[in-house]
């Protein structure tokens, strides 16, 4: 049959089909045909519970683009109103003065948003999900331990890009992802000013607003785009770490380096084919769950900067849409040190 990249995307993150898939699909049943893929997926249980892309951004509106809640200011809450929207809320802060604290360093900004938005998270998650685990940034700064254990959690990063959210430049992102087992099972990132949303599930594919994504298959650095974040440490050994890697791969002849703001988004670029490959020290496993199915389910690889397998608490990644460009990339970098997540 025809194939519906919206349909597929839906069936990947077990969300209701449409009332018209759902009218071909008891067609097709009734007519004795090809049981569709949608029946299938219901029928097996779903270990890992609700789909993450529904609850993960706080069960508002679970469609592309508007999974957040629409429109660009929050209500004012009040008895009758509905709550505003995590997308309302982060979209009416951005545009306002912003209370700002600092964390590990002068460069490391934490807001009220911040705070807020991880709050109505885990709360909503939490409502559905009593028994499941977080690990999220804004609790991790206050203290909590970040370990993964086997059980079901969700790992949450309530906005990705803060330096960027308080300067008003548009490069913003909630991030969410889920693993049981020790092993990441989905994610969502949602890009909170352009309403793109980057949806990965393992096994089913990685989407943004309904489009499949896939990465480049670029192998050679002087070809390469490449992707990295400068890290909260600015002491002058680490800066002289991190601008040497930089050389190294302008020295390459990669055709260019870029730094966002926002390593989730950073990695989406990577995974929708538009950046080569990704690198990073100092970044945290808040950054990197989502990413990592997304990066995965559209092709690409996500590794250790020592070219071994990821470590999702190392604070470290080396992510491109091929091995060989990930190997390249991996060996041409030196180790700036920024200790484990799970270690703090
Ligand atoms: O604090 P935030 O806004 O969640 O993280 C912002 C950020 O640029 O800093 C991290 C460390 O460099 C990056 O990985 C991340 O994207
Ligand atoms: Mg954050």
């Amino acid at each position: 049959g025809k194939s519906n990249p919206l349909a597929a995307e839906r069936r990947a993150f077990g969300l209701a089909a449409s009332r018209a898939t759902c009218a071909r699909a008891s067609r097709r049943g009734r007519e004795g045909r090809r049981r569709p893929q949608l029946a299938q997926t219901r029928r097996r249980p779903l270990h890992i519970g609700c789909p993450a892309a529904v609850v993960a951004l706080a069960a508002h509106e679970p469609r592309p683009g508007t999974l957040l809640g629409s429109g660009s200011g929050a209500s004012v809450p009040g008895p009758q109103s509905p709550a505003p929207t995590l997308l309302a809320i982060i979209r009416k802060a951005l545009s306002e003065e912003k209370r700002v604290s600092t964390k590990t360093s002068a460069a490391d900004l934490v807001t009220e948003t911040d705070h807020l938005v991880e709050g109505l998270i885990i709360s909503e998650l939490q409502k559905r999900f009593p028994s499941h685990r977080f690990i999220a940034e804004e609790a991790a700064a206050a203290g909590a331990k970040c370990v993964l254990t086997p059980s079901p959690t969700w790992i949450v990063d309530p906005i990705d890009g803060t330096c960027n959210f308080v300067h008003r430049f548009p490069t913003v992102a909630v991030s969410i992802g889920f693993a049981v087992n020790q092993e990441l099972e989905f994610g969502v990132i949602y890009h909170c000013t352009e309403e793109r949303l980057y949806t990965g599930r393992r096994g089913r594919g990685a989407f943004c607003n309904g489009q499949r994504l896939r990465v480049s298959g670029e192998t050679d650095i002087s070809k390469a785009l490449v992707l990295t974040e400068i890290g909260p440490k600015r002491d002058p050994a680490t800066l002289k770490l991190f601008l040497s890697n930089m050389e190294r791969l302008l020295h390459a002849k990669a055709h260019g380096v870029r730094v966002i703001g926002s390593s989730t988004l950073a990695l989406c670029h990577l995974a929708s084919g538009a950046a080569d490959a990704y690198y990073q020290f100092g970044l945290h496993c808040w950054d990197l769950a989502a990413a990592t199915v997304i990066i995965r389910e559209a092709g690409g690889i996500v590794m250790d900067t020592s070219g071994g397998p990821l470590d999702l608490m190392s604070c470290r990644v080396v992510a491109a849409g091929t091995r060989e460009m990930a190997t390249l990339i991996a060996q041409a970098l030196q180790t700036i040190n920024y200790g484990r997540d799970d270690e703090k």
